[in-house]
Formats: C-alpha cells, sequence, structure tokens
C-alpha cells in the first residue's frame, strides 16, 4: 500500500529491545504528549508479526495513547503531539506525509464499546467498500468471507438484512472485527475489545483473537491480566507513561525481570 509521497528511510534503531524473529512494526523512542502532560516516555520495543502482544498496566500509563499512536488515530487530539520513531516497511509512521486513511485500512483499530454502524448488517462491512469502488460481486465475497474469520458468519448469514444494532453486543463486537478485517488489514489494534461483554461472549472474542494471529498481527490493550496471560505472546507492561518491561508473556507473569511488574501481577497494586 502506498502511503507516502515520498519513500523515506528512517534512522537507525535501538535493537536493544529486540526479540528473535524481525518485528513488523519497532517502536523507537516514542513519545505522547498531551500539551505538557508527557503520557507516553521513550518508548522502544519491537511488535512481531502473526504474534498478539498485550499492553497493560494501571489506568492511566498510557496504554491506549500508545495504540492510538500506531495507526495515528491521536491525530485527531489537537494537544497530542508525538516525537520518535515507528518503523513499519521501511517507514516511518510518524512522519507528516504518511496518508492516515490508507494507514488505518493496513492498521485498523477496534475499540472497547462495539460500534457498529445503525444499519444493516451486511452494509456495516460494504459501506467502505463501496467507497473504495469495489463491484458488487467482488463485495458478496468479501462480506462472507470476513464474517466467517470473525467467527460471526453462522450466526448472521440468514439476517445480513438486520440491523446490527439488533445484534448482542459480543456479536456487534465480532462484527466490528469483521469490518475492520474486510480491508484487508495487516494488523489489528484492539483496544479492550471485551471490557464490554459478558464472560462467554469475551471468551469467542479471545478464542477468534488466537485464531486471527495466524494471518494478522494483533495488538491489544487490556486490563485484565488473566486474558494478557490467555492469549498474547508478548507483554508490555507499562507504569506512568514509562514501558517498565517487555517480553514473552509467559516469562513476564512468571517471572519478571523488574520489582514493578512483580507487583502489579500480583496485585499489589492496580
Ligand atoms: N484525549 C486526551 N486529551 C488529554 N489527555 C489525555 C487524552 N487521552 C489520554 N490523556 C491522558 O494521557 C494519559 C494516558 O492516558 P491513556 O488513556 O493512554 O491511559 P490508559 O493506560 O489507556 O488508561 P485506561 O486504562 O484508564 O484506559 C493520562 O494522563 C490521560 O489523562
Amino acid at each position: 500500500m502506498d502511503m507516502v509521497e515520498n519513500n523515506m528511510k528512517t534512522k537507525p534503531l535501538d535493537k536493544s529491545k529486540e526479540i528473535n524473529s524481525v518485528p513488523l512494526l519497532q517502536l523507537d523512542e516514542l513519545s505522547v504528549y498531551y500539551g505538557e502532560n508527557h503520557a507516553v516516555k521513550n518508548v522502544s520495543m519491537p511488535i512481531e508479526e502473526n504474534k498478539v502482544t498485550a499492553f497493560i498496566g494501571p489506568s492511566g500509563c498510557g496504554k491506549s495513547t500508545l495504540l492510538r499512536t500506531i495507526n495515528r488515530m491521536n491525530d485527531q487530539i489537537s494537544i497530542a503531539r508525538y516525537e520518535g520513531n515507528i518503523e513499519y516497511e521501511g517507514l516511518n509512521l510518524l512522519e507528516k506525509n504518511i496518508d492516515v486513511v490508507a494507514l488505518r485500512k493496513e492498521i485498523g483499530m477496534v475499540f472497547q464499546e462495539p460500534n457498529p454502524f445503525p444499519k444493516p448488517i451486511k452494509e456495516n462491512i460494504t459501506h467502505a467498500l463501496k467507497f473504495m469502488g469495489m463491484k458488487k460481486k467482488d463485495m458478496e465475497e468479501v462480506v462472507e468471507n470476513s464474517l466467517k474469520q470473525a467467527a460471526i458468519w453462522d450466526e448472521v448469514k440468514d439476517r445480513l438484512k438486520s440491523s446490527a444494532l439488533s445484534l448482542s453486543g459480543g456479536q456487534q463486537q465480532r462484527l466490528c472485527i469483521a469490518r475492520a478485517l474486510a480491508l484487508k488489514p495487516r494488523v489489528l489494534l484492539l483496544d479492550e475489545p471485551t471490557s464490554a461483554l459478558d464472560p462467554i461472549s469475551s471468551a469467542k472474542v479471545e478464542d477468534l483473537i488466537i485464531e486471527l494471529k495466524k494471518h494478522y498481527t494483533i495488538v491489544i490493550v487490556t486490563h485484565n491480566m488473566e486474558q494478557a496471560a490467555r492469549i498474547s505472546d508478548n507483554t508490555a507492561f507499562m507504569y506512568n507513561g514509562d514501558l517498565v518491561e517487555f517480553g514473552n508473556t509467559s516469562q513476564l507473569f512468571t517471572n519478571p525481570k523488574e520489582k514493578r511488574t512483580e507487583d502489579y501481577i500480583s496485585g499489589k497494586f492496580s
């Protein structure tokens, strides 16, 4: 996908936080400010391809800000500004000339509250495809495939013309995931995608995330440490804007290197 006017080279990266494979995204000395508030402080970490990376940490530590910076959602906040690099395919995604619309197709996002359009189920998928000029017969295939990938096809295939708002919260969230998948992203950013759902719906979304990582790279913000332990391969623990510890999830949960990580995962503070 062509996301820039001119191809550009990024400066050499700090590889100190790198893990075994070549990462799809590399965050390098990334800082995000809201006015004077330094919300994310010099974060460097890799995001591996076809893995689930979880961001955990107490409320206000900068998890969502970090997530939203990856596909430039924070551009919509006038007082937000950032420094550093997010390297992806040889580009720095924070450069001004990045086409953020193309970027958000390639790095899609699903939010905490399911937010389907108040339109028929099928139109939730086809809405963006129409704008992209896709032919009707190609759309049928994309609708079916993306609903199947989001593990909701069997539940909706006979009611595609019903309003998306007639679905349960968990079904709505899987529809939102299908809507993001229809744009053929490489990366999915999930901001607490199960926190508004009941346990059964949450479990379905967790199963779906594990299935989706075969084809997509997933980054998830979660307050739920059991969830991070269950579904993620790598975990970043943040505290007060700092990346305190990053590493393999089972290692971080069973043998954390930092005292603050240990205190957080053992429930000494929340
Ligand atoms: N739109 C905004 N405008 C100004 N400041 C913001 C904005 N969004 C977040 N912040 C500030 O940035 C810091 C980090 O917030 P952020 O929402 O990223 O944390 P979080 O770890 O995701 O929290 P939570 O778990 O409660 O969602 C906080 O100090 C917060 O007040």
